[in-house]
């Protein structure tokens, strides 16, 4: 089993006391960063404990895409990936398969990664675009298939699908009410929908948020949850990034397998749902990307996309000295 109750790495200390130091942070969060650390340690210093447990098993990678694989910036458009941590996720992939699961719309998301050897879930695993064929596929209610600019059969598993026209109406009904707030943005994100609010100032936060939630209260089928300074709106169906991770497991081939091992690191509130996934199975490395310290399910932490760029180098460079294709 990958999931044991991770004991503190023995420099989790001086890990955080490093942290401050740089960052000037006042005793108080040092300690309390310190002791949140010992719950969540750094899949760094657990590195060889984590890989040797996977001894023998197949690690399968789930990777969030904002503030995971790119900071997180002011301006949602501007959230690129750099080019090393492009490789990292390129060479990841290149031994395991690995699925990016995010809040965009994936389209924006395989824009922003530009990567083919990856497999896109976007929406919040509500869009998720597999290749035909090579793939298990078994859920043909949602399924749909297309063939994409290569020639290759793509099936789209789109459980949000019938939301679409109320969506859209969502979207122009928040644009219309929203500018008078200076700095607030709406994103479609195509089966949901994110409403930014890092550039308005502090105190017209609430009006803004009473402004949503009485939108969407006029849409009884979608609910809002919370994200770093935006409001995510979405269908209020069973599925989340959890069940996406599910699905995606399912369509790699372990649903019915005994040795794989699900590696998921994420940074956000909806992240947690495939944590919680995670933990449930009882095995596998639910990661959470967090420089405070976090309620999380999550075992293991990674501060910033840096640290995540570390752990990716470290683990294809782990795969490649088995010398196993
Ligand atoms: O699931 P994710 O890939 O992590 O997407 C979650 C949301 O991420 C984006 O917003 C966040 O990142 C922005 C760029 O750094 C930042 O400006 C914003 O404040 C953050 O909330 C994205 O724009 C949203 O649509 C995603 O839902």
């Amino acid at each position: 089993m990958g999931i044991r109750s991770p004991s503190q790495p023995s420099d989790a200390d001086s890990i955080s006391k490093e942290i401050c130091h740089e960052n000037g942070e006042p005793a108080a969060i040092l300690d309390s960063y310190s002791a949140w650390l010992a719950k969540h340690p750094s899949a760094l210093d657990t590195f060889d404990r984590m890989v040797a447990a996977a001894k023998g098993k197949k690690i399968v990678v789930f990777l969030d895409y904002d503030g995971t694989l790119s900071p997180i910036v002011e301006d949602p458009d501007k959230a690129f990936m750099s080019d090393t941590m492009r490789m990292a996720v390129h060479e990841v992939a290149h031994f395991f398969p690995t699925a990016i699961v995010s809040g965009r719309c994936l389209d924006k998301v395989s824009r922003f990664v530009q990567l083919k050897n990856v497999v896109y879930a976007g929406s919040h695993g509500m869009d998720i675009s597999t290749p035909a064929g090579s793939l298990k596929q078994n859920n043909p209610k949602h399924e749909t298939r297309t063939v994409d600019e290569q020639g290759n059969e793509v099936v789209h598993f789109q459980p949000a699908q019938e939301f679409l026209p109320q969506i859209q109406e969502m979207i122009q009904v928040l644009e219309e009410k929203i500018k008078t707030i200076k700095g607030a943005t709406v994103e479609d994100n195509k089966f949901c929908i994110s409403v930014h609010f890092r550039r308005v100032d502090e105190d017209d936060i609430n009006t803004l948020q009473e402004m949503v939630n009485s939108i969407v209260e006029a849409y009884p089928n979608f609910r809002i949850s919370g994200g770093k300074k935006v409001m995510e709106i979405r269908p209020c169906i069973d599925w989340d990034k959890g069940r996406a991770l599910e699905y995606l497991l399912d369509t790699f081939g372990f649903n019915n397998a005994s040795d794989f091992l699900p590696l998921y690191i994420g940074d956000d509130k909806t992240d947690e749902d495939a944590f919680k996934v995670i933990r449930h199975m009882g095995r596998g490395y639910p990661i959470i990307v967090s420089s405070v310290p976090r309620e999380t399910k999550a075992l293991y932490s990674l501060r910033d996309p840096d640290e995540v760029m570390s752990f990716l180098r470290r683990l294809a460079r782990w795969k490649k000295s088995l010398g196993i294709p």
